[in-house]
């Protein structure tokens, strides 16, 4: 696949998803044709139109605001070290996403796949199975009964944005539609719900919200609180591009496992969020990787003798650990 050189980008692709069921040929390859410039250009744009009610969002805001008022105490009950794969909390400073940084000036509480209501038997959807690299089962807080059912009600239908959204990425890379759909299958996307602290006064500059860092699984999709600017995406001249935050939209932004899978043809694009805003600031990436046990090895339309392969294959389980670790395990 040819790819050009274009012009930094100094906005955000938005994109209408009102028709992403659509099966009229030509409004599909309008929707992939945005798509495919969104993420050879920019690695990330807006959705609208997505599908997921406000209400739905806004029970999962209030039960993980409940969540970060709990004492520390409560919190470091379910603290990321306690776990394999670093479920559940990482307190203020406890990550480290820019390696060049001190610490990320925010705290989080992770969770993977697992079915919306207990007695759901889960069939192609088995998350992480026993014997996997990223094994590890979810843990929630006790104090908080009501809070592991909320968080799984947005994270199931932000799973399903996610399984729209893979054919329109493999028909904008000219695969077949369903290219994805035998590597997706087991669910290997993590929910990250995050709260960062306001920033005021002297901010030392390697102290920020989260550090520059670019994603690590195929995609992110992330909603963050309307009204509060914090996320910066950076273009090709080195500047930071703000990307606000409006109400009614998610962004979607490429990680590595994309990249690598590409070769880069589609861009996992370097970002970074400071809250300089005077108050607390709420935001859920949902990071949407392929299944664990898949080798990220390049797709073959995006090799050629121009662009020969630029990464070694590994597995995306090995990839994810290894960033996790690097993250969180020093
Ligand atoms: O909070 C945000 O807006 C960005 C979060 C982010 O980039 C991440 O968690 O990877
Ligand atoms: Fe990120």
């Amino acid at each position: 696949m040819a790819v050009a050189h274009p012009a930094p980008f100094k906005t955000i692709p938005i994109i209408d998803l009102s028709d992403i069921s659509s099966t009229d040929p030509a409004v599909r390859r309008g929707l992939v044709s945005e798509i495919k410039h969104a993420c050879t250009e920019v690695g990330f744009f807006y959705v609208k139109n997505h599908g997921i009610p406000e209400e739905i969002i806004q029970g999962t805001l209030a039960l993980m605001c409940k969540f970060f008022d709990l004492p520390l105490e409560a919190k470091l009950e379910v603290e990321n070290t306690k776990t394999p794969n670093f479920k559940g909390y990482s307190p203020i400073l406890s990550g480290n996403n820019d390696p060049n940084g001190a610490g990320d000036l925010q705290e989080g509480f992770e969770f993977g796949f697992e079915p919306l209501r207990v007695t759901d038997a889960p069939e192609a959807e088995d998350g992480a199975g026993a014997d996997d690299i990223m094994a590890g089962a979810n843990i929630w807080p006790a104090q908080l009964p009501e809070f592991r059912q909320a968080a799984l009600e947005y994270y199931h239908r932000a799973l399903n944005l996610g399984h729209l959204l893979f054919p329109l990425f493999a028909l904008a890379l000219d695969l077949p539609e369903d290219f994805f759909a035998d590597k997706t299958k087991r669910s290997a996307a993590l929910m990250r719900l995050l709260h960062y602290p306001p920033q005021s006064g002297e901010v030392d500059d390697r102290v920020i919200g989260i550090g520059a860092h670019t994603d690590w699984e195929c995609f992110t999709i992330l909603w963050q609180e309307p009204g509060i600017q914090a996320l910066q995406v950076l273009n090709s001249s080195k500047e930071w591009i703000d990307a606000p935050a409006t109400e009614g939209t998610l962004v979607i932004n490429l990680g590595d496992e994309l990249a690598r899978w590409t070769n880069d043809v589609f861009t996992s694009t370097v970002h970074r969020a400071i809250n300089r805003s005077g108050i607390r600031r709420y935001s859920i990436p949902l990071f949407f990787g392929t299944d664990y046990d898949v080798r990220l090895e390049p797709i073959p339309t995006c090799v050629s003798s121009d662009r020969p392969a630029r990464y070694e294959v590994i597995t995306a389980g090995e990839y994810i650990k290894a960033r996790l670790q690097a993250t969180y395990g020093h």
